[in-house]
């Protein structure tokens, strides 16, 4: 629960135009998620103390840009949510996807179970459990994954959520290239194929975000 109110405002990002075309209609929520997350987000230990004024471009659309290459009416599990990022963000922008926040913190899950109930996403659930933990609560048809750990650590915990022919969306850094090398083994052996870099975002943030997206099994 929300307890204290900050003894002063944090200085928000101010909404850019990428925003608008991201969220659609769904534009009101993720307004007053980016509103809930900047007031409160530093407190309950949730974003660091220079976060709120880069929300919007770094980590709200950074999220958001995920959200194209999510199955119609699928089963999403976001590992390591974290504050939402990316999977209260992805079930704000597709709210015919169910997103199952998985995060072993308590006070991130308390935070993410009062927000989903603020936003009044029906669309939610919330799992205290590390991804290993996890596995009879699916099989998922996506699995996305932000700023949890390299490649090498994050398949072998991931992939085990997956249907047969699903797939793995991870958010990630610069060295993605150097992080598949690293993994290689291991994707062979968690049957990870058609595995792509895919940059997005040109134009709407001003950081390009990088995709690792790829099958789990299945035939190709
Ligand atoms: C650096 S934070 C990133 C949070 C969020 N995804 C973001 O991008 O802001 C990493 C998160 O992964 C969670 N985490 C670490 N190991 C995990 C595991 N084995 N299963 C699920 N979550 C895990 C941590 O509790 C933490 O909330």
């Amino acid at each position: 629960m929300i307890r204290a109110v900050p003894a002063t405002p944090p200085v928000i990002e101010p909404e850019p135009a990428a925003a608008a075309v991201v969220f659609g209609e769904q534009l009101p929520i993720a307004r007053r998620f980016a509103a809930d997350l900047a007031q409160y987000g530093e407190q309950l230990g949730l974003i660091g103390p220079l976060e709120a004024a880069r929300l919007w471009s770094r980590h709200i659309i950074n999220s958001a840009v995920v959200a194209p290459f999510l199955q119609d009416g699928g089963r999403v599990a976001d590992v390591g949510s974290g504050a939402g990022l990316p999977g209260m963000v992805l079930a704000i922008a597709r709210p015919d996807v169910h997103v199952t926040l998985i995060e072993p913190m308590e006070r991130r899950t308390d935070w993410l179970r009062d927000e989903t109930a603020r936003l009044g996403l029906a669309n939610v659930t919330v799992l205290r459990a590390r991804a290993e933990e996890a596995v009879e609560a699916g099989p998922f048809d996506q699995v996305t994954a932000r700023a949890v750990s390299a490649l090498r650590t994050l398949v072998p915990i991931t992939a085990p959520l997956v249907r047969d022919g699903g797939e793995l969306i991870f958010l990630k850094g610069a060295r993605i290239a150097e992080e598949i090398a690293a993994a290689s083994a291991v994707l062979r052996r968690h049957r990870i194929r058609d595995a792509e870099v895919l940059e997005l975002g040109e134009g709407l943030v001003p950081e390009v975000t990088r995709l690792f997206r790829a099958t789990v099994g299945g035939t190709s």
